[in-house]
Order: structure tokens, then sequence, then C-alpha cells
């Protein structure tokens, strides 16, 4: 603590910025675009502030042009891990012990940097990496991780201010001390903001950190590196690996001093990785917190009172919006026979009106799914549908991945309410539909909750109350984000804090106190002003 009580900037959510025709920012952005497209980066791994290349290259490729080089990156073997951790530890003393306001500074200056001189080539590698139209890449690249920085540094001052009551005579008062040892950020290639939140939301409370992007999101990692460094994160505190994932988290997980992982990701990873936690129990001088957010199958259930053009809405925007690769996204919808007609029809119209292709023709509404793996995985999926009695493709199903990895836009209508495609993630842009007769509505509640071992989030159209709270006290479990009357995507930090439990992970809200209370181990110090000096109480004398 300096001399002082300081108090922080109030945080206020970062302005969407249109990107229409003529703006600066779709100048800027475009600009950035061309000119990281047209030149090639190589991408070293940061180990203790420095740059390791270590020639074990791999190409970095832009899911809408597969074949078009963008950079390389360079894997690390074991040994760069054990000296990531090695650096970590060393940069920790000094770290932990820097003023907590020299710590907010440097990730309040890094959120205006995004905000300012960065927000192009963060919003561009975004649309090139994670294939984002520029208003996907804007709420999440930008105004996503902008929000995340500086309602954190709020958070943490509030964390600081709360002190426990004091009897005359005693002064009570909490350290919220960083984990004794490091932390491992594991993030997807799918949100630019939670790889950077994920580290960066355990350094700001004096943790330092091994952090492993995804494959997927390296190049616009990179972004986040430069950032973190001119806001003047000190060498050491974020060290950033790639490569084999099963190589680096058994070696991190080997490491006495591991305290704690931050992960999002799939949820089966989440499970091994917890299980491999559990297994080296023994090894740890503490033990590790668990923090990870996973998998979704998020649903839109609808009311026979629901309107039919919001229900659609919320499925065209909920469920194909970045190709449906959010965890959020709906991919099961429940409609009332009465309307499911005029729904379906309008949502129809809605994707027959997408434009498909390369993020940079910004009338452009959907682009290229991630990977070669997820292509095949939901080409898959739809040529089952494609073939099966119990389920029908009622738009979309079809896929081309000569120039990019491009899934249409699908709507798989189904008669099994239990139908593969109505429990499985299959993180793309597929969304299932079951038609329920109006008078099941309860029963179809149930259903709701019964299908899937997801709980992320959810939600209800309906026009009537009584619908309304019915569902809410029924879903109650089954969805930590429950909706109502709106689509189940696009939480706000500050706002909105995001999470779910059950398979969805360990619901510690991403970007609110909840989440950074995570990464403290509170010491409390008692402190008695006049010792006594008698071990008599007073009606024993
Ligand atoms: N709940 C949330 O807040 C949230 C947010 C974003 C994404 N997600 C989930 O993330 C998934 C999509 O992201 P993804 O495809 O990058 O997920 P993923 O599980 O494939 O990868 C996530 C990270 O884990 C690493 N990894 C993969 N296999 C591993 C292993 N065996 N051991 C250790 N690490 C391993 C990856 O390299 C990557 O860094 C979806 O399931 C989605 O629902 C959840
Ligand atoms: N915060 C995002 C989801 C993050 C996961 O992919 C949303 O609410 O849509």
């Amino acid at each position: 603590m300096g001399k002082g009580f300081f108090n922080v900037p109030a945080p206020v959510n970062e302005p969407v910025k249109s990107y229409a025709p003529g703006t600066p920012e779709r100048e800027a952005t475009l600009a950035a675009y061309k000119e990281m497209f047209n030149n090639k980066i190589d991408v070293p791994l940061y180990i203790n502030g420095e740059e390791i290349r270590t020639g074990n290259t791999v190409t970095m490729t832009p899911p809408h042009d597969h074949q078009h080089v963008v950079g390389t990156y360079h894997n690390a073997d074991k040994n760069h891990i054990d000296t990531a951790i090695s650096g970590a530890l060393e940069a920790r003393t000094k770290w932990a012990n820097l003023p907590w306001e020299q710590r907010a500074a440097i990730f309040l200056k890094a959120a205006d940097l995004i905000a300012g001189p960065y927000r192009a080539k963060i919003n561009a590698a975004t649309m090139i990496a994670q294939s984002k139209t520029v208003h996907q890449a804007e709420i999440d690249a930008a105004c996503e991780l902008i929000d995340f920085l500086r309602f954190n540094v709020k958070y943490m001052s509030d964390i600081y201010k709360e002190q426990p009551a004091s009897n005359p005579g005693v002064w009570n008062r909490v350290e919220h001390r960083p984990l004794e040892g490091f932390i491992y950020a594991i993030t997807p290639f799918n949100f630019t903001a939670i790889a950077a939140n994920l580290p960066a939301s355990a350094v700001m409370m004096g943790n330092v950190c091994v952090w492993k992007p995804s494959d997927s999101q390296i190049y616009s990692a990179k972004v986040i590196v430069d950032i973190f460094k001119e806001a003047g994160v000190p060498d050491g505190v974020i060290n950033v690996v790639y490569g084999d994932p099963v190589m680096i988290t058994d070696t991190v997980l080997a490491s006495p001093d591991f305290a704690g992982i931050h992960f999002t990701g799939s949820t089966h990873v989440f499970k091994d990785i917890w299980k491999k936690i559990g297994n080296n129990i023994h090894n740890y001088k503490t033990y590790p917190k668990i923090v990870g957010e996973t998998g979704g199958k998020d649903f839109i259930i609808a009311h026979p009172s629901a309107k039919p053009q919001q229900v659609a809405t919320a499925i065209s925007r909920g469920a194909f919006e970045f190709q449906g690769q959010k965890c959020s996204a709906a991919s099961r919808v429940y409609l009332p026979k009465s309307t499911a007609a005029e729904t379906l029809a309008l949502v129809k119209k809605d994707v027959e009106s997408f434009k498909m292709g390369s993020p940079e023709d910004l009338s452009n509404f959907i682009t290229a799914v991630i990977h070669e793996g997820s292509f095949d995985k939901l080409a898959s999926y739809i040529d089952q549908a494609k073939k099966d009695t119990d389920a029908e493709i009622f738009v979309g199903g079809g896929y081309d991945k000569s120039k990019g990895y491009f899934i249409e836009p699908t709507v798989i209508v189904t008669t099994d309410p239990q139908y593969t495609t109505m429990h499985t993630e299959l993180f793309g842009p597929v969304v299932t539909v079951y038609i329920y007769e109006d008078n099941n509505w309860a029963d179809t509640l149930k259903l709701v909750d019964s299908t899937s071992e997801y709980a992320l989030t959810g939600a209800v159209f309906s026009q009537c109350r009584y619908a309304l709270d019915e569902a809410t006290k029924a879903l109650e479990n089954c969805a930590g984000n429950f909706y109502i009357n709106d689509k189940p995507t696009g939480a706000v930090v500050g706002q909105q804090p995001f999470g779910g439990a059950r398979a969805s992970g360990t619901n510690d809200k991403a970007g609110s106190i909840l989440n950074l209370l995570r990464w403290v181990s509170p010491r409390l110090i008692k402190e008695t002003l006049v010792s006594p000096e008698d071990y008599r109480y007073p009606f024993l004398g």
C-alpha cells in the first residue's frame, strides 16, 4: 500500500463502436487487417521476459483462408515449461510485494492502450486468427477485454477495502495475499478477452502465472503480450508457452508450487485436469484453487404466448453469431406447436439473408469455423441428421472447406427431444429445434432441465408473467446465466457476470469480485493494543 487509501476510477462499460461506412474505426481496422494479413509474424515463447525461439515451429493460418500463412509460432519442450515455472517463481517476490495501486495502474494502462492505440490491431488480429466479424471482434477483443481490466481493478480495490470489525483494545485487519506458488492459465480459442483475462485477473491480485493460450488463438495472443508489456507487466510475471497441451499441463501439475488453475475450454479437458490435480494432491505445498468455465448446451424455450418475431431474432443471433462458437450460443430450442411454423419461417428468412465469407468483407454476418477438426465434426453431425428419420434439416446443411472452413448456418428440427444434437455440444452454427404440444409446457420445462449435463446459459420467452415465474423456478439449476425475453448470449462485464454450473464449470463468474476472490488467500492479523497480564476472568477475582 502506498501512502494513502486510493479510490480507483469508477469503471463504465466501454462503448461499442459502430464500424459504419466512413467511420475512422472502420478505416483503421481494415487498414490494420490488410497490413497484418500480408506480413508474416514469428511468435516466440515469452519466458522470464525473454523471447525464446525453439525452432520447432508451426504455421498460423486464418480459418477463412487456410492456405494463407500469417506467421509461425514456436513450440516449447518440457525444459521450457520448467524454466517458465522457475521464472514465475523468481518474479513472485517483487511482484507480490508491489503496492496494489501500482499493479492497478498497469492494468488500467493496458485497458487504455486497447481502447486507443491498440484497438484496431487487436480487433484485426482477432478477425484474422479466429475469423470474427468486425462487430464480434469489437465486442470481444476491445470492449469485453477493456471492461474485464477496468472492472477487475475496481473489484480488487473493493476486496482490499473489506475489513473486519475490531472490539475496543484490538485492531483486526485482513491482508489478501496472492496464492503461495504460481497460477496456470489455460485459455480457449474463442474469446481474445477470455485469453487475456484468465492470466490477468490472477496476476492483478499479485500472483505470477504460466499461460498456455489455445493454438488457434496464438496470433491474437501475441497482441495481448505486446499490450501487457507496454503497460508495464514485469518480466516473469506472465510466462507464455505453447505446444503439446498434455505435456505442458503434466509438467505444470507436477510442480509442488502449483497453486491454482484458471481454465476455460471444454468440459472433458477440465475434468481430466481436475483428476490429475487430485492424483498429485500429496505433492503440493497448498491446496490448489481450481477454477474452470467449460461447455454448454444452451437453450431457448418459447411459451405459447411468446412473440414469434422476438423468438426468431433470438435464435438467429443467439445461435449463429460468431458461427455459434460461443459457449453461450443457443443450440437447442423448444417451440410450442401453435407458433412453431411461424417462428421457423422467420428464422429461415433470416438465415437465407445471412452473407457468409471472409471477415474482411464487413457485410458478411457468418465467417468460417475455427479449424478443420471442428469443420469435420460439424459436417458429420449434419450428414447424420440428413440420414436420421427423426431429424430433418430445415435450413442450411451445406459446407465447404476448399478455401476456408465454412459451414452453413443450419437448423435441424427433430421429433425426438433426446436426439443427439439436443444434448451434445457441437460448438458451431447448428441449432436443433424440438416442437412441443402447447399444453405440455410444465413437462417441457422438466425436459429442458434434464436433457443436458450442462448448465451454462438459457433463455425463456413469454408474454405471460405466470409462465415466466414458473420457468424461472423450474430452470433454477440449469443455467448460470438465465435470460428472460432475450437471447442467451452477450453477457456484459459488470452487468451479467458470466459462468455456469453442473458440467459447465465452477461458476466463479468471470469479470466479478467472486472470481478475483479465488486468487487470494486472506491472512487475518489480530493485534492486541495493550496485552493482558493476568490470566483470571474478571469474575474469578
Ligand atoms: N463457460 C465459459 O465461460 C466458456 C467460455 C469460452 C469457451 N468455453 C468452452 O470452450 C470450448 C471451446 O474452446 P476450445 O475449443 O479452445 O476448447 P479446448 O478444450 O479444446 O481447449 C481449451 C484449452 O485447453 C487446451 N487443451 C486441450 N486439450 C488439453 C489437454 N488434454 N490437457 C490440457 N489442456 C488441453 C487447449 O490447448 C486450449 O488452450 C467449448 O467447450 C466452450 O463451451 C467455455
Ligand atoms: N461472454 C460470452 C460467452 C463467453 C463464452 O464463449 C457471452 O455471454 O456470450
